[in-house]
Order: C-alpha cells, then sequence, then structure tokens
C-alpha cells in the first residue's frame, strides 16, 4: 500500500529523523510510538502530503507522492486518504448531516461494494438519528464518533490517525478503535499516532520513533499480542 523508504526530516541544523524505512499494508493497523517532540505528527502529516520529507521517498503503487505537484497532491488525498484528529476536525456550526455530506467517496475505496449512507454510519457509530443536531452541542466522544462515520461514509484506503483518542475517556477509546479496527478488518490500512497503551496493543504493528535518530528502528515490530 505505501513504502516509506529512508525518509529524513531536518528543521535547519536538527534532524528529527532520519533513513525511516517501512512499509504500511493493506488491512494492517500500524501504531507510531513514541516521545512527545519524537516526531510522530510530522511523519503523519509527511504520509498526508502535508509537509515534506527533507530526503527519501513515500511510494504508493509505485509512485513517490513526495514529488507529486499541487494537483496530483489534492487528488492523492481526495481519492486514498482519511484524517483522524485529536481535535475532531469537524465543522462545529454545521449539523452532523452536513458534516458528513462533505465526505465525496474517493476512487480508490478499499471496498469493491458502494459504501454506507450517512444514517448507516450514524447508526454504526451508535449515534442513530442525530443528522439535525449541531457539532458544538455533541460531546468529545460523540464528536470524535461523527468524525469516524464521516470516514466510513469516505471509505478511504489509508486512514492517518493523529492521537484520535488524545481527549476520549476509555469506552469512547474503545468504540473509535473497535471501528478502526473493522475497517482495518475490510481492508483499509491505518497509522495511528499514539500514546495509549491501549491503543497500541490493538494494533498489528509497532513503529517507534525516537528522538535520537541513531537509535531509530528501520522498521516496524510486529505486535505479538494484538487484541
Ligand atoms: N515547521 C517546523 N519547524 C521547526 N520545528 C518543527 C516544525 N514542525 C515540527 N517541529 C518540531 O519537530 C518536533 C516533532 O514534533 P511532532 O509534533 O512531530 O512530534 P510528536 O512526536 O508528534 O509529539 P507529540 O507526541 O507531543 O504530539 C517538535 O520538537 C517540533 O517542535
Amino acid at each position: 500500500m505505501i513504502d516509506i523508504d529512508g525518509l529524513s526530516k531536518s528543521f535547519g541544523a536538527r534532524t528529527l529523523w532520519s533513513d525511516v524505512t517501512f512499509s504500511i499494508n493493506r488491512g494492517e493497523m500500524l501504531a507510531l510510538v513514541g516521545p512527545s517532540g519524537s516526531g510522530k505528527s510530522t511523519l503523519l502529516n509527511c504520509l498526508g502530503l502535508l509537509d515534506a520529507p527533507s530526503a527519501g521517498a513515500i511510494r504508493h503503487e509505485g509512485k513517490d507522492i513526495t514529488r507529486f505537484d499541487q494537483r496530483g497532491a489534492r487528488r492523492f488525498r481526495r481519492d486514498v486518504l482519511g484524517y483522524l484528529f485529536q481535535n475532531y476536525a469537524l465543522i462545529d456550526n454545521a449539523t452532523v448531516a452536513a458534516n458528513l455530506d462533505v465526505a465525496v467517496r474517493p476512487r480508490r475505496s478499499f471496498r469493491r461494494d458502494s459504501g454506507l449512507t450517512i444514517a448507516q454510519a450514524l447508526d454504526r457509530v451508535g449515534l442513530a438519528g442525530r443528522e439535525k443536531e449541531r457539532v458544538h452541542q455533541l460531546s468529545g466522544g460523540e464528536q470524535q464518533r461523527v468524525a469516524l462515520a464521516r470516514l466510513m461514509v469516505k471509505e478511504p484506503a489509508l486512514v492517518l490517525a493523529d492521537e484520535p483518542t488524545g481527549a476520549l475517556d476509555h469506552a469512547n477509546t474503545t468504540m473509535v478503535v473497535d471501528i478502526l479496527r473493522r475497517m482495518s478488518d475490510a481492508g483499509c490500512a491505518i497509522v495511528i499516532a499514539t500514546h495509549n497503551d491501549y491503543v497500541r496493543d490493538r494494533c498489528d504493528a509497532i513503529r517507534a520513533m525516537e528522538e535520537d535518530p541513531s537509535r531509530s528502528r528501520s522498521g516496524p515490530l510486529r505486535n505479538p499480542h494484538p487484541q
């Protein structure tokens, strides 16, 4: 699905990470772990073409996505990617339904059958019938579930999740991970930057980012006990 090859990121004289090499496969949930400041978000941003690496390549279907022009990058975000963030990234003033309406189904969805409707997606996240409510009136856990429902409607082939459970209690964390797990079992590739041990342990593979690049591991560790 995605091959990261010899990727480095520097800010001036400071090297954040270097020679990062690993792959993310379809149907795999990969945890990016490491201390605060080790560059997990920066790596996710490079995968999402929101930031550029200093060296190396990120290949998708054989093409180095870091070399895409603006149009190619826009198409990649539209057709392949889905995002999930700690702050939900919803339109606060709009209704639940309006937030899901903006999820245009990409051409390269991980499923072949027709995707879920908005009502079906809301039902799957335990928010059936809540279409008309405004997002700012929902709790944090409910807002993250709206963001998940949006992903379920879009069905992207690759989901980049940056601390998606950072602001949630355990019950909501479990729900978010259960849903991501189901998307991954259906063929979606998922990368989750997380400090949460429970989330990490539900992933198939773990990639440890370390502040000193000379100690950085060159491939993901397999998770011996995915739950
Ligand atoms: N544009 C930039 N210019 C300079 N330094 C930057 C820039 N973007 C990020 N950094 C630095 O890179 C480091 C890594 O940040 P990043 O947010 O990727 O870490 P993280 O592992 O995700 O941290 P956390 O777990 O706290 O979210 C930080 O020290 C940050 O200040």
